[in-house]
């Protein structure tokens, strides 16, 4: 059976565990395809590193618009990274007429409407499993193992990198930056971190998930994002006492009047199966009104589990190449002239409930007062702790978990406590799901 041609455009950690998976598992993968599936030119700008990794037999160059113009390619994998000369390369791969593989969540997120347009036009497939929770086929299960639902909402830990941080700072007490070169160093984080810390990567990922979730475009301008540099160990510590972990989440949820979309550190109960998830491991919760609540887990990070998704993505490729575009699944998992304008609400509109520290003068009646405000606004309080005064100190730290209510709601009442000169300074606060 005549092979089909891949260009690969980027050797580096993604790029170089596709090439080394799909050797190893030649046999195997072809099995699946019905044909091999062969790297015939490699484009990387560091060509000392594509002849280490490539070795013989391969066309490398440094040019990979030189691999987009190939006439013997059929498949254009994207693994160079970024908005810039990514989105160049996918679409004039694109014009070409290749069908296109790429892990890049940052492009598909930003420029992912224009793209899908592009390729829907040429009828050419755009395939992005490795783009969200890596290895996990996570795309699969939204695009095609859930389309007998109506999705309700979605909520993951989708960034390897902050995952493995707050599990390292929680169970070592190591410090941030020091964890974060880790991460770096194992491969797990963008090649600018702050993607990661800051929860632009994460809010990438749920934006795709979102997409293919509720057939809405992608609307990453509209998400709502909180990384995780601004999270006080402190809470991390009372989150526990009070039975819950704290973790970078994205979350998305179908509303009538839109779509919440956002990435926050987030308390969840610690016996939430997804509360165990440590290190870089990810997992996402899906829940569709067929099926309920359904959990997938594993690596959302590094060489092989994401080159994993890269090559699934082949195979699928491979096996349409030859089929009629209307016969195979539509890219964002909607027909395309199905896909509804739902606007992302504006994070004052999202329903959620609160985990709230603030320290306050140690005395009586200070509780009544901060009470009866939450109770004004409608707002019940689940729990709460209130700490004893150090010896000869005249603070304590009270720590309430509200009930569900909207933010706008919450944000007014917190204004009115922190103006009582009883509370001393900002109130620390935390959103919580319940995530059943
Ligand atoms: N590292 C990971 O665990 C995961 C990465 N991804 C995504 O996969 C993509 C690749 O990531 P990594 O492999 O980690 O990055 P990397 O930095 O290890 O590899 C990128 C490669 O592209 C090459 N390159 C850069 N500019 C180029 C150009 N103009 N022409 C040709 N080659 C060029 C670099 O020399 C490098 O070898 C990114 O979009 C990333 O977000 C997705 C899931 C997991
Ligand atoms: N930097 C990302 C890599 C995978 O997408 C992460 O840490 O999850
Ligand atoms: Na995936």
């Amino acid at each position: 059976m005549k092979p089909i041609n891949v260009g690969l455009l980027g050797i580096g950690t993604v790029g170089g565990g596709t090439f080394t998976v799909l050797k190893r598992n030649e046999e195997e993968i072809t099995r699946r395809a019905g044909r091999p599936i062969r790297i015939t030119a490699v484009a990387d700008k560091n060509l000392e590193l594509a002849r280490k990794v490539a070795g013989e037999g391969v066309k490398l160059t440094d040019d990979a618009f030189a691999v987009v113009a190939d006439p013997e390619i059929d498949i254009v994998v994207e693994l160079i990274g970024g908005y810039g000369i990514a989105k160049e390369l996918v679409l004039k791969a694109i014009e070409n007429g290749k069908h296109v593989v790429t892990a890049n969540k940052a492009l598909l997120a930003v420029h992912g409407n224009e793209i899908f347009a592009a390729a829907q036009k040429k009828g050419v497939m755009v395939a992005f499993e490795a783009a969200v929770a890596g290895g996990i086929p996570i795309i699969k299960a939204l695009r095609e193992g859930l389309s007998a639902n109506r999705i309700q909402w979605l909520a993951g830990i989708i960034n390897g990198t902050t995952n493995f941080i707050l599990s390292e700072m929680r169970d070592k007490g190591l410090p941030f930056a020091e964890v974060l070169k880790e991460a770096q160093a194992l491969g797990y984080a963008e090649a600018d971190p702050t993607f990661d810390i800051e929860g632009i990567d994460a809010a990438h990922k749920v934006t795709i998930m979102s997409a293919i979730a509720f057939g809405v475009p992608m609307q990453f301008e509209a998400a709502h994002i909180e990384g995780i540099t601004a999270l006080d160990s402190v809470d991390i510590a009372y989150a526990e006492q009070l039975g819950y972990r704290i973790k970078l989440l994205g979350i998305s949820r179908m509303r009538p009047e839109g779509i919440e979309l956002r990435v926050h550190p987030t308390l969840i109960p610690a016996k939430r199966l997804i509360a165990n998830v440590e290190g870089a491991m990810n997992a996402v919760v899906v829940h569709g009104d067929a099926v309920g609540a359904t959990l997938y887990y594993g690596k959302g990070a590094g060489a092989e589990p994401t080159a994993s998704a890269v090559i699934a993505d082949l195979v699928d490729v491979t096996r349409l190449h030859t089929a009629d575009p209307e016969h195979r699944v539509p890219h964002l998992a909607f027909q395309p002239e199905q896909v509804r304008d739902l606007k992302v609400l504006p994070i004052e509109e999202v329903h959620t409930s609160y985990y709230l520290r603030m320290r306050v003068d140690d005395k009586p009646g200070v509780l009544a007062d901060i009470t009866r405000i939450l109770a004004d606004s409608g707002i019940s309080i689940e729990a709460m702790i209130q700490k004893e005064a150090p010896e000869g100190a005249s603070q304590t730290d009270i720590i309430m978990l509200t009930h569900l209510t909207i933010e706008k709601n919450a944000n007014a009442a917190i204004t009115k406590i922190e103006a009582l000169p009883v509370v001393q300074g900002k109130i620390t606060r935390l959103r919580m799901e319940s995530l059943q």
